[in-house]
């Protein structure tokens, strides 16, 4: 008599604390991807009806730049180990984590690359910004040079990758360091930039932990979103692409059929 085997899991369970049911809001409305209450809601009923196609096996690829010293690595420190760690030491070239999470009932990966900001070690750390889908532009909220020098490194990142395929989030660190009058004042300033460059904006302190899981949260969300709209773009196109092919022979119309899909990246 044979025994029956559970079917076995090469993975463990993603961890009860990355379990995203609903969206994240923005930090700041006026600078948001969107400002919708809700996931939208092709991507919630393809949830339900389990038609997210590739996205379950994804791995979404983000890359995390800026001045030397901002807070990058304390930055993904925080929210991947829940560690902060007071004294500085220089990212040489990358490092990356994974961060598994689970949205809406699929799962969906992060992998977050933490880039070197010294300049000596730059040019390592720029072979590995290609393929990202999320780019981060971090910058000390007390270092009025570190968000100016935010547009350089969104332009070497963008070198990189495709423009129109890439979602941008400009994240201010060091909250705790600075006074509410102080912050202010700088936050005027990277809202502008944010609205310029089209990126979301957000404001942490890695230190306290202010922030940083809500952030990450809505990363991984807006990510997922994205991945899941052009999922379902492809298999809509492919689906008419089949009727094309079995109607007519007219070559323009099967070439509509195959063209690009929008916000797939990777
Ligand atoms: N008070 C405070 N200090 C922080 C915060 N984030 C980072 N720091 C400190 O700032 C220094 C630099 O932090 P890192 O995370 O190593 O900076 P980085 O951007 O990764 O630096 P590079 O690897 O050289 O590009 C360290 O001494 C951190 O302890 C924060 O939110 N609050």
């Amino acid at each position: 008599m044979s025994a029956r085997v559970p079917a076995m899991s090469v993975l463990p369970p993603v961890r009860r604390d990355r379990i995203i049911a609903q969206l994240p809001q923005p930090f700041r409305k006026e600078a948001a991807f969107h400002t919708k209450d809700d996931f939208n809601n092709k991507v919630k009923t393809a949830c339900q009806e389990q038609r997210t196609g590739t996205v379950g096996f994804k791995i979404s690829k983000v890359i995390v730049v800026g001045d030397l010293a901002v807070g990058k690595t304390c930055l993904i420190n925080r929210f991947c180990k829940d560690a902060f760690d007071k004294n500085y030491k220089a990212t040489i070239g990358v490092d990356f984590e994974m961060e598994r999470f689970e949205v809406l009932g699929v799962p969906f990966s992060l992998q977050l690359w933490d880039t070197a900001g010294q300049e000596r070690f730059k040019c390592i750390a720029s072979t590995y910004y290609r393929g990202a889908q999320i780019v981060i532009i971090v910058f000390d909220v007390n270092d009025v040079a570190s968000l100016g020098h935010t547009r350089q490194w969104l332009e070497d990142a963008l070198k990189e990758n495709d423009p129109t395929g890439v979602q941008l989030f400009l994240v201010g660190t060091k909250k705790d360091l600075s006074s509410p009058a102080q912050y202010s004042q700088i936050e005027q300033d990277a809202l502008k930039i944010a609205k310029e460059i089209h990126a979301e904006y957000w404001a942490v302190s890695s230190m306290t932990g202010e922030n940083v899981k809500e952030f990450f949260f809505r990363v991984a969300s807006l990510a997922f979103e994205t991945n899941v709209l052009a999922e379902l773009e492809k298999s809509g196109s492919r689906q008419i692409g089949d009727i094309v092919r079995i109607n007519s022979t007219s070559n323009n119309l099967y070439t509509a059929s195959k063209k690009k899909q929008p916000g797939c990246c990777q």
